[in-house]
């Protein structure tokens, strides 16, 4: 419906943007991106008609708005532009109500009750209705944001541009704003088209975007495409990251202050002398935080932390509030829930095992707390339903020193599954229902935690270097753990615990 075709102009005969070509459709959501100075808002006022357009045209279902009165033009399109600190002394009512002149046909038009509630339904939507009769001009820059919004909105365009428009604005009231867009743009049809800073947000909200560099168009994709590592570094000459969104299927930029030697922080090297064993917990505390991938009570999943908790639990322990549980008695002993990853198990932490190996330019330190109470055969079928949930019986911690990539995590995870599986069965370790090989135990979890210093370490399989003392590592470790296991059993005839 909105059309810009091959559109070129700027201010006195300096052409700012140059040739730059994209449509807009019904109900869409378009974002306008680009560095300070790339020629965004020259472009939204040449899009509005407040500039005229040196080369092209820009069409609203294919009439192009030079066509247009400008009465016919406001009532398909209206614009928020950047706040200006001039505004007149009206009430916010009055402001706002502004808005509706492109509907009136006269001069002396009286004010209808179609109008009014049209500009308390706005104003309501806008969450200003509580200070309509207060001038404009003692309100924050975020009130008028939205005020002027409100001014946009009662016009009922087809169109709305706007320029920068979560300026001033909060953060509950970004996503307030940007959310409103959204569903005028989805349940009204009402197109969409914003000027950006926040890449985040344009990432969240947008259905497509166009990137803006020096005038010109360096793309015009989907947010996944334009918000690409390589193309944001090179726009904005700033280096990024780009992750998914941790909760919706989003892409994500990380910007990186400082330079590389500031952010990796001071040298750290995880070793023996760094555990503190005791007959309640297992203890690894690092100076710098380690990028951890865990299925831990606390901190699973992928994050940076600092403290590494295993803690002894009774066999009887009672699972059902377990998370809330393990989060107080981290805070009882000291050590924060944001920076820790906690564990539980019922195996007899002094049955524990643990090695620091030595790699080419990296460490490996593996720490294995293992019984087998539980042993299960992964593959089992039609076995009787499981009992109920019991506290973990083999954990395994891997600490690299070193700086690993996703798959390294993830393929370190395979390698050392694959060791316990061979350990389990060297020990003739069968599952208690189908006595078969088990090939591991019912609620076991890991750890991979790197220093991401050092030596770049691309790949954790059995074919590398890591991999293969992954593997070793943990099969050396865990055996060792079972075999300690096993004496405490037999010096006591009998198991205490797990
Ligand atoms: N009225 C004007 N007269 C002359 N030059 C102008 C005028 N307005 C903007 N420019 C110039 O046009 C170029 C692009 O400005 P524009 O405001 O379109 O960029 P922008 O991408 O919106 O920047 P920002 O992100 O900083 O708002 C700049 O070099 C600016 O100095």
């Amino acid at each position: 419906m909105l059309k810009i075709e091959n559109v070129s102009g700027g201010y006195d005969g300096v052409k700012i943007v140059k040739d730059i070509h994209f449509s807009v459709g019904k109900g869409e959501f378009f974002g306008i991106l680009g560095p300070n100075g790339s020629g965004k808002t020259t472009l939204l006022k040449m899009m509005s008609g407040l500039l005229e357009l040196e080369q092209g045209e820009v069409k609203i279902d294919d009439i192009s708005i030079s066509d247009l009165t400008k009465k016919q033009l406001a009532k398909k399109m209206a614009v928020l532009p950047q706040l200006s600190p001039q505004v007149f002394p009206y009430t916010v009512k009055e402001t706002v109500s502004l808005g509706r002149y492109a509907h009136h046909r006269g001069f002396f038009q009286t004010w209808t009750d179609e109008d009014e509630d049209i500009v308390q339904k706005v104003m309501k939507q806008t969450n200003i209705s509580r200070f309509q009769e207060n001038s404009v001009m003692e309100h924050s820059g975020g009130e008028q944001q939205r005020i002027f919004l409100a001014q946009a909105l009662v016009q009922q365009p087809d169109i709305l541009l706007l320029d920068e428009p979560t300026n001033h604005l909060d953060l509950a009231y970004q996503k307030e704003l940007l959310d409103l867009l959204r569903t005028r743009a989805r349940e009204e049809g009402l197109t969409v088209v914003a000027i950006l800073h926040d890449l985040n947000l344009a990432s969240l909200y947008c259905d497509k975007i166009l990137l803006m560099d020096n005038g010109e168009t360096r793309a015009v994709a989907d947010p996944n495409d334009v918000l690409s590592e390589e193309l944001i570094n090179h726009v904005y000459q700033t280096e990024v990251v780009k992750q998914p969104h941790s909760k919706i299927a989003k892409p994500q930029l990380h910007l990186l202050p400082g330079k590389k030697s500031e952010r990796e922080g001071e040298q750290v090297k995880i070793d023996e002398n760094m555990l503190s064993i005791s007959p309640e917990r297992i203890v690894l505390q690092s100076k710098q935080p380690l990028k951890t991938v865990s299925s831990g009570v606390v901190g699973a999943g992928a994050g940076w932390y600092s403290n590494f908790v295993n803690r002894h639990v009774d066999a009887n322990y009672n699972c059902t509030n377990h998370r809330q549980e393990m989060r107080e008695y981290l805070t009882k002993y000291g050590f924060p829930v944001s920076q820790t990853v906690g564990m539980m198990t019922a195996v007899v932490l002094e049955d524990n095992s643990y090695r620091l190996y030595e790699g080419d330019g990296f460490s490996v330190m593996i720490v294995v707390t293992a019984g087998v109470g539980n042993a299960v055969d992964s593959s089992r079928v039609n076995s009787p339903a499981a009992g109920p949930v019991k506290p973990g019986t083999i954990n395994t911690w891997i600490f690299v020193n070193g700086k690993l990539t996703d798959e390294a995590y993830i393929q370190s995870i395979i390698t050392a599954t694959e060791a316990k599986a061979q350990v389990l069965r060297d020990c003739h370790i069968l599952d208690a229902v189908t006595k078969k090989q088990a090939t591991g135990t019912s609620t076991d979890s890991i750890l991979v935690a790197a220093t991401q210093q050092g030596k770049e370490i691309d790949y954790a399989g059995t074919a590398t270097e890591l991999g293969a003392i992954i593997g070793k590592g943990v099969y050396q470790e865990m055996k060792q753990s079972i075999q300690h296991y096993f004496k405490r059993k037999e010096m006591h005839g009998h198991l205490s615990s797990n």
